[in-house]
């Protein structure tokens, strides 16, 4: 099976999560692109999604799939989403397509989180993947010195030649080189930085259930 096939299996697994006559969260990304295709296919079953980023508004809109506001819902059953790298606990790295603030405050809304991702994955130690940090641009120097104090090498992300701006017209410094063996602890040191707008650390709220693609079928964790 391709990556592709891996992600398209764990989104229509995922439709199982999906309440009927309800608002839901959704995330960003590839595999969340595979999901939003499939909740297209039974649109009329929802009320709506909230979605992580503009790119996915857009994708909900173009199946016709009403886009809510966050500031005009109080909750959500669930929120489902990809993830660059999962952990046996659920802790996740997000942020690889640069959406990570609006998806951790849209999860944060949410009762659920369902991850879904192809099993390369799943990981026993978090960091092999570099961990995206969210600044304010004009921080953005300063706060790369205070995380090449946790022993990784930040580097700004770039697009075109300039640095990649973020929905929130923030950058990316993506932190390599980080063996991360206390995510949660991490997690709330790096928010603690002036400048830093989020961490792409989701482990204070990690996932609850995790849809894995393999070629023996997607494998369901639960934490
Ligand atoms: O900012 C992007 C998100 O955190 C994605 O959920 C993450 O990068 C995984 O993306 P993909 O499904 O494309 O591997």
């Amino acid at each position: 099976m391709t990556q592709d096939e891996l992600k398209q299996a764990v989104a229509r697994a995922a439709i199982e999560y999906v309440p009927s006559g309800e608002i839901i969260g959704v995330g960003t990304g590839s595999t969340a692109n595979f999901f939003i295709d499939e909740l297209g296919k039974i649109k009329d079953r929802i009320k709506g999604a909230v979605a992580s980023s503009e790119a996915t508004a857009a994708r909900l809109k173009s199946h016709g799939i009403p886009v809510f506001d966050l500031n005009d819902v109080d909750s959500m059953s669930v929120y489902i989403d990809g993830a660059d790298e999962i952990d046996p606990k659920g802790a996740m790295i997000k942020g690889g397509g640069a959406a990570l603030t609006r998806e951790k405050i849209v999860a944060s809304v949410a009762n659920k989180f369902v991850c879904i991702a192809d099993g390369s994955k799943l990981v026993d130690v978090l960091g092999a993947f570099p961990l995206p940090v969210e600044v304010i641009p004009m921080a953005q120097a300063a706060v790369a010195r205070k995380l090449k104090t946790f022993g990784g090498e930040p580097r700004l992300r770039m697009k075109d030649g300039q640095p990649l701006l973020t929905d929130n017209g923030c950058m990316i410094l993506d932190v390599v080189g980080l063996k991360i063996t206390d995510p949660a602890g991490l997690e709330a040191q790096i928010n603690n930085i002036p400048g830093v707008v989020t961490v792409g650390l989701f482990a204070q709220r990690g996932a609850d259930v995790g849809l894995l693609g393999t070629a023996e079928g997607v494998k369901k964790l639960t934490f």
